[in-house]
Formats: structure tokens, sequence, C-alpha cells
């Protein structure tokens, strides 16, 4: 009997192990139903596989194959023969407020697999593994390819969506005049701020292939009267004028040196008086397990960033000449690091 269970125990352990092992078909399999729009085409209402095909442009016995995988996991439901709905996890997928479509497609896309798949690169050299793939970092790629610049601000847009009503419930905006979203994407956690504060104004600062979506975005939600879309590269400098600086999600992108010359150039910028509010996931020191161990890699991987621990923040605030002055946690995963100048 005791034999009997620990030989299920072994089994049940082995499945698990296996699970992580074959993640990448997963990815995969959810990266199409993602890209195809399929949890889209079925918000009206359960359809055959026949239906799903025609509309998307596939084959139907292959795309059976593909949800009725994701059936496993709870993203499509096969309600009688070759007819699927949504599962309970499937609106994930579909295009809106709560969405993760555009981070499943740009996980999935071969120009960000590509990356991973020479992962090894940079486990033997230290160097980013896009780079070496792609013959260039990973912004000047996004730069020079609309079609995956688009999916990246799709996937950010994702996430700041997700996350902006916690950040926002989580600091205390009201103090200030004027916030600038530092590399501030398509705006959508700006857009939280600017509506949930009526009195502040904002300005978003991005490359400006980027801050062409920005200002649309902002223009859409009605209010380009109170932020200003503004194109430039924060190592050459940042806009004068606000009294909080905001940057969410930017230093894990960049190595310590890139860090420090982004936060000096805030530190020019910000008057005397002013805030620098870095939000990010902070890495904790007993390396307990968290979120931001999986990032890190994207971040090794992708760019030449990293996650970092308080302590490490703490060391690059000041050598841009800032003081760590509270760290703020949020129901999100990120928590936010407000610094003063010293
Ligand atoms: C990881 S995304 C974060 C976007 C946004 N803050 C968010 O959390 O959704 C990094 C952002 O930094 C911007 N970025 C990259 N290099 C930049 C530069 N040199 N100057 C200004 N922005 C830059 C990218 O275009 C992108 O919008």
């Amino acid at each position: 009997m005791q034999n009997e269970k620990k030989s299920q125990l072994q089994q049940a352990l082995a499945d698990r192990v296996m699970e992580w092992i074959t993640g990448g078909w997963v990815q995969q399999a959810i990266y199409v139903a993602a890209k195809l729009g399929i949890a889209d085409l079925l918000a009206d209402g359960p359809k055959n596989v026949g239906e799903l095909a025609e509309a998307t442009e596939t084959h139907a016995p292959s795309l059976h194959r593909i949800l009725r995988a994701l059936c496993g996991i709870g993203l499509f439901r096969e309600e009688g023969e070759q007819r699927f709905a949504l599962g309970p996890l499937g609106s994930y997928l579909q295009s809106g407020a709560n969405s993760l479509r555009g981070m499943a497609i740009m996980m999935g896309e071969k120009w960000h697999r590509d990356a991973w798949s020479n992962i090894m690169y940079t486990v033997k050299t230290g160097k980013s593994a896009f780079q070496d793939v792609h013959g260039m970092g990973v912004f000047a790629y996004l730069e020079r390819h609309p079609d995956a610049g688009e999916q990246f601000n799709q996937a950010m847009s994702d996430m700041s969506n997700r996350m902006a009503s916690a950040l926002v419930r989580a600091y205390d905006f009201s103090p200030y005049d004027k916030v600038i979203d530092v590399g501030g994407g398509h705006g959508r956690l700006m857009t939280a701020i600017l509506n949930a504060y009526p009195g502040l104004k904002g300005a978003i600062y991005d490359v400006p292939a980027v801050i062409e979506g920005t200002r649309r975005h902002i223009a859409e939600a009605g209010l380009a009267d109170r932020c200003a879309c503004i194109g430039g590269s924060f190592f050459e400098s940042v806009p004068a004028g606000g009294d909080l600086y905001m940057m969410k999600n930017i230093i894990h992108d960049w190595n310590d040196e890139e860090a420090v010359a982004i936060f000096r150039n805030c530190r020019r910028a910000i008057r005397e008086d002013g805030k620098l509010l870095v939000i990010e996931m902070v890495v904790p020191a007993n390396n307990q397990p968290h979120p931001s161990m999986l990032i890190d890699l994207e971040m090794m991987i992708m760019a030449t960033g990293k996650e970092r621990t308080e302590a490490e923040f703490r060391t690059l605030f000041r050598k841009a000449g800032f003081e760590l002055q509270r760290i703020i946690p949020t129901s999100a995963a990120v928590s936010m690091l407000e610094a003063v100048p010293v």
C-alpha cells in the first residue's frame, strides 16, 4: 500500500515536470487561438469548427485539434461534436479591457520565440540573445518592424490596462500638478490616472514611432487637452516641467549603466521638490518564489536589463542623484518606488 502511494506520488510529480517541459506546446496553441481571434468569434455563443475555420481561413481539422487541446486548460469547451464555446478562462483571450490576447500574441510570435530559442547564447556569453538573432536591440527592431512594434505596444497596453486600477488605488497623485510618464507607451496608465484625478495634467514621453499611437489613444480617451504626447529618447533628455516623473517597466529593460543614464536625465529635468516614481517588480531578497524571477529571464534574453532587489534600486538611485524614500506595495505584482532628488 505504502509502495503504491509512493509510486502514485512519483507519477504525479513526473506529470508536473512534464507539464513544464511541454509548456511551449501550450503557449503555441494559445498563440494560434489568440492570433485568430477565436475567443472574439465565440462572444455571441458556440460555433462549429467549420464556421470558425471559414471565418479565420484555416484548415478545419487542424483548428479542431488546437481547440480540443485548449479545452484541457479551460480556455474553450466542446459542446457537442466539433462545436466549441468559450471555457471558464476564455474571456482572457477576448479583446477588450481585461484582455491578455495581446500578450499571448506577442509571446508566441516568431520574432519573440527566435530570441528565446537562442537562450543558450545568453547563458554562455552574458549578452542579449535577441541582439544575436536579430542583429539589433529589441527597441530598434520594434521601430523597424511596425507589425512587431504594434504587437509589443498592444501587449504592454494589456498589462497596463490590467494593473492600472491597482496602481491608481495604491498611490496618491493628488499633491501633483503635472505627471510625466517617461516611456509611457500608448498611455493606458496615464489615462487611468487622469480619469481618477480630473485636476491633474500629464505628459507622455516615448520614442517617436510609439508616440503617434499614444496621441491617437489619448485623443480617443478625450484627454488631448490635459495630456501632451512628446516624442524623443530618454537617453538624450527628458521633458522638463513635471513635479512627478513616473516610469513603469522601463528600468528593468536596461543594464545598470543605461538605467543610471535614464535616471540622470530625469534628475536634470525634475524640480527640486519633485518626485520620481519607478514602478517595477522588486526581487525579494531571500529568493522566495516571485514572478520577477521569470520576467528577469525575459529581460536577460530580449534586452540588456534585469529585475532588481531593493538594494540594487537604492544603488542606482544614489548614483543618479536620487534617494529612495519608500516602497509602496500594490495588489499587482509590481511595487511603486518613490525617490526624491538629493
Ligand atoms: C516595457 S515598455 C513599457 C511601456 C509602459 N511604460 C507600460 O508599462 O506599459 C518600454 C517602453 O519604453 C519605450 N522606450 C524604449 N526606448 C526608449 C527611449 N530611448 N526613449 C523613450 N522611450 C523608450 C518603449 O517604446 C516602450 O514604450
